[in-house]
């Protein structure tokens, strides 16, 4: 099957994970920054979360060095548009890109200068490419949570034009929903849907947590509801998306291998799953190796396919007119 010509819809991509090498060395130059090396290999081998990452708290040392670049409204704008254009160029025809407005704030931009920049990117891209998108704002679990309702008022300006969905993301610790249940409240009173990263790092209740504390309509990851018959079955009853990202998964050892990945389980028991990238420089991919590697793992058919397709577009957050738009290239 020719995996690059399918179309392809991602849910779950890292705009700070995805920064094209290159890009960090022009910019670093651009803005007076010095960087490890100017060796474009070398800056990819630093980018790339290794297999041997112990865990996710090791695959998230890897964004430090891209966000040292992304602390200006050029250098965010930029580095949107130019992932927009990557995916748009092996057919992605729906893209959510979401990042945490509170790490790009080291130079002093506000978060509206901050998000502005990265939907202006897009919507450059949106113009240019076959491809439509959409932000979330990711609102890191290990940041103090003062400023959190700060991004949220500045995001809503956005709302429904260029940001849709809140989300938590970073190191996940067992319990974390029950302190930012006020702020998941707050974000879905302003029209923000929600998606949360959860059960990535083997707690089930999590996800359960998640769903059930902080309307949660898709969860990120989501693994571990294998062990958690419970959270399991809120899944299954409450048809919560779950995006799932291969190859991050195995790098950060949510799964051994590929062969071990539940994906495949969920397929079977029609559960919504989608296919994902997660981070396509940290993760070293693209959306056409995460479709070949699972449909080949796993035997799947090109009718198989279509189905997770269908998913993407049900569990996306756009307007109905794209989703409309995006079940014209479903088989
Ligand atoms: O897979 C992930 N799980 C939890 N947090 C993640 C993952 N990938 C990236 N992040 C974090 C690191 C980024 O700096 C942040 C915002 O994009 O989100
Ligand atoms: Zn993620």
């Amino acid at each position: 099957m020719n995996y690059f010509n399918l179309p392809k819809i991602d849910l779950h991509c890292h705009l700070d994970g995805s920064v094209r090498p290159q890009t960090i060395i022009e910019l670093a130059q651009e803005q007076n920054i010095s960087l490890p090396s100017k060796d474009i290999n070398e800056i990819n081998s630093l980018m790339i979360a290794p297999e041997t990452c112990q865990n996710l708290e090791e695959y998230l040392l890897r964004f430090d060095l891209p966000l040292s670049v992304m602390q200006t409204e050029a250098g965010i704008e930029r580095i949107s548009f130019e992932l927009f254009e990557d995916a748009a160029k092996e057919n992605v025809k729906y893209f959510e890109v979401r990042f945490g407005p509170q790490l790009h704030q080291q130079q002093g931009l506000s978060f509206k200068q901050i998000i502005g920049s990265a939907v202006k990117g897009m919507q450059r891209a949106e113009a240019q490419f076959n491809i439509k998108g959409n932000y979330i704002l990711s609102i890191l679990r290990t940041f103090p949570k003062d400023n959190i309702n700060a991004v949220i008022d500045a995001g809503a300006e956005f709302l429904n034009e260029g940001v849709v969905a809140f989300d938590l993301a970073g190191a996940e610790l067992p319990g974390f929903c029950h302190d930012v249940i006020p702020y998941a409240k707050y974000a879905k009173e302003k029209g923000y849907r929600i998606t949360i990263h959860a059960g990535e790092q083997g707690v089930g209740q999590n996800v359960h947590d998640a769903v059930s504390l902080l309307h949660a309509e898709r969860i990120g990851h989501g693994i571990h509801i294998t062990g958690h018959q419970e959270a399991y079955d809120l899944v299954k009853d409450k048809n919560i998306g779950l995006e799932t990202c291969p190859s991050s998964n195995i790098q950060t050892k949510a799964v051994n291998i590929l062969s071990e990945h539940p994906i495949h389980d969920f397929h079977q028991d029609e559960l919504p799953i989608t296919i994902n990238t997660d981070n396509r420089t940290v993760s070293n991919t693209t959306m056409t190796d995460e479709v070949r590697k699972v449909m080949e793992e796993f035997n799947l058919t090109r009718e198989d396919y279509f189905k997770i397709y269908r998913n993407s577009v049900e569990q996306a957050f756009a307007s109905d007119e794209v989703k409309q738009y995006l079940m014209q290239f479903a088989e």
